[in-house]
């Protein structure tokens, strides 16, 4: 068997009393994209800060390539595996883009060649530019290259694309896709769940220090049992509502949804944790129902379901 990229065994880290980290176990395989999603405060960062060595845990095993991390810091052959961008990475502003470039190249013992990087990373037109001169998307470009500069095995990126804008975010993450191409495992922790969706082969969510779900982003969204019935119907919006398995009814456009054989009707989206029993209701009282599609939900829809459930707020 294959040497897990990481390995991490009963791990906790507390903050003055305040468990943070709750026995967290985890294994993560070469050729994995692993996106870690959790609230604000869920602990995204300080577990990266401990499987990177730069915080200690409090108790439990966390080993990188088969070595204690505290192995990796001593060892600049297994550190050069790494990758890292982190949220609050600073670089001296005052250096232009190549000046970084070429700094970086030579801590690492097999450095990708400089101009293809430049190119793949989109950085062309800023290698003159000053760090300190450059916009948020394109800093994070360059602190993306610095990451893949030493041809690492593994990349953890922290939020990498927080505060982007769309196209800036799409650009990154064709980077991201390229990384995966070149058979770079990647581990990122994100808010934003189109990310992991577009981006996770695998999609962890950390809540109260563990974590509460583990599967590829079409399993968690069939996780959450939640099913979208779209439909057009003369009920009303307040007696779907009232079902007790009906989380939401949403009414679309009256003008968009008007129908000539059915002028009464209205174009309803309902999101059901019983979709079977909500479909015989819908049935059973409007006859004239039409144009009806059951579909899952988004990641988004799933992500919030599983953050709020009673069962994991203990
Ligand atoms: N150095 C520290 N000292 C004290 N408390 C800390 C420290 N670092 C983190 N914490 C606390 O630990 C908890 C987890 O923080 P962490 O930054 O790991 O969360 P996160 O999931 O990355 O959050 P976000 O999505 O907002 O970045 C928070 O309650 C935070 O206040």
């Amino acid at each position: 068997m294959t040497t897990p990229y990481i390995e991490i065994t009963d791990l906790n880290k507390k903050f003055s009393q305040h468990p943070v980290l709750n026995q967290l176990n985890l294994t993560i395989q070469a050729g994995e994209i692993v996106a870690i999603l959790g609230e604000n405060g869920a602990g995204k960062t300080t577990l990266l800060n401990i499987l990177l060595g730069l915080l200690p845990a409090d108790s439990g095993e966390v080993q990188l390539f088969g070595q204690p991390v505290s192995v990796l810091q001593q060892s600049m052959a297994l550190r050069a595996n790494i990758g890292v961008m982190l949220q609050q990475a600073s670089l001296p502003g005052n250096l232009t883009v190549l000046e970084h470039l070429e700094l970086f190249s030579c801590y690492y013992p097999n450095p990708r060649p400089l101009p293809e990087l430049i190119q793949s990373c989109g950085l062309s037109d800023l290698v003159q530019q000053r760090f300190s001169s450059l916009s948020g998307g394109q800093k994070q470009a360059v602190l993306f290259a610095l990451a893949i500069i030493g041809k690492p095995a593994l990349l953890f990126l922290d939020e990498p694309t927080v505060g982007l804008d769309v196209a800036a975010r799409q650009a990154f993450w064709q980077q991201i896709r390229q990384a995966k191409a070149d058979g770079i495992s990647v581990i990122l922790t994100t808010h934003y769940l189109e990310e992991a969706d577009q981006l996770a082969s695998r999609i962890l969510v950390l809540k109260n220090g563990r974590f509460i779900a583990d599967g590829s982003p079409a399993t968690l969204k069939a996780f959450s049992q939640t099913r979208q019935i779209s439909c057009c119907s003369r009920l009303s919006q307040q007696l779907i509502s009232s079902w007790p398995e009906v989380q939401l009814v949403v009414q679309l456009a009256a003008q968009l949804t008007a129908q000539k054989d059915n002028p009464a009707a209205q174009h309803l989206q309902i999101h059901s944790s019983q979709p079977e029993q909500t479909l015989r209701r819908l049935l059973a009282l409007d006859e004239q129902l039409t144009d009806l599609t059951v579909s899952s939900v988004s990641l988004e829809q799933a992500f919030l379901h599983l953050t709020h459930s009673k069962e994991h707020s203990a």
